[in-house]
């Protein structure tokens, strides 16, 4: 018989350092860069506003507080299947009910960041994706695959963040194939450091948006603007993901987090 879970090892290593928690979100404000789709494709998401309602003063003598104004798909996210019209129908597919289980799951990081510091526009594949399995081991069912591409370090400027010019965004992501290939291993999402889940080209692929078409097509989930994850290992991290409770949601901002080993 399966010996009975105990937390009592993961709750002394935190308590002593042995395992540190690193934060891969970016900071959410009006400053946060935001996917900018041209005008003919649809309309955007507006810029985060911050707005103050008291501040220790007659509007509130001892408290402080703001009301928001704040696109789901704001800075550091997650969409859910029900963000892409692929994965419409899942009656498990809004923030709001999706299981909380899938929200704590093991992490791949995939580091492609020595080939996008040459190329802004490269694409990981699935051969890419199979070479990184023959020198860590394959990616389990159930674990998170995340593109380590240190485009985070963009993150204070929208202009180089977004990195657009006549012909487009140019910014690194998946080829359709290497989505089908973690598909094909079980992967429970897909994520990146870029302001969307797709690469800057992908409008081009088929089928579009192959990183929101084909992961919310499966009922699986996507993070966007991801920080930090040249401060993971390629395995063996925790990543802790729960996107806010909106009822009916497509995604959300939220703060993640990747329990790592010292
Ligand atoms: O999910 C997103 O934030 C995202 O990347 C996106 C949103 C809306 C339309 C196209 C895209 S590509
Ligand atoms: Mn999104």
């Amino acid at each position: 018989m399966a010996q009975k879970a105990d937390l009592t090892s993961l709750a002394e290593a935190l308590l002593s350092g042995a395992v540190d928690v690193i934060d891969l979100s970016a900071p959410l404000g009006p400053e946060t860069p935001l996917i900018k789709l041209p005008p003919e494709i649809g309309k955007n998401t507006p810029t985060v506003e911050v707005h103050n309602i008291s501040n220790y003063d007659q509007n509130g003598p001892f408290w402080s507080w703001n009301w928001l104004k704040l696109g789901e798909h704001s800075g550091t996210h997650f969409d859910a299947p029900v963000h892409w019209i692929t994965g419409k129908d899942y009656a498990d597919g809004t923030t709001d009910r999706i299981a909380p289980k899938n929200f704590v799951a093991p992490v791949n990081v995939i580091d492609c960041s020595a080939e996008v510091k040459k190329n802004p526009d490269f694409l990981l594949t699935a051969d890419g994706v199979r070479a990184w399995e023959k020198t860590h081991g394959d990616i389990a069912k159930g674990t998170w695959v995340l593109m380590r591409t240190d485009w985070y370090k963009r993150n204070g400027s929208e202009k180089e963040f977004l990195n657009a010019n006549e012909t487009g965004p140019h910014s690194p992501g998946p080829t359709v194939d290497c989505i089908e290939y973690i598909l094909s291993k079980g992967a429970i999402g897909w994520g990146s450091e870029t302001v969307g889940t797709d690469a800057g080209a992908a409008g081009g692929m088929t089928p579009p948006f192959p990183a929101h078409n084909l992961m919310h097509k499966a009922n699986r989930y996507g993070l966007a603007s991801l920080c930090n994850l040249d401060k993971l290992p390629a395995k063996g991290a925790i990543l802790i993901a729960a996107p806010l409770k909106i009822v009916n949601g497509t995604g959300s901002p939220l703060r993640v987090l990747a329990l790592v080993a010292r």
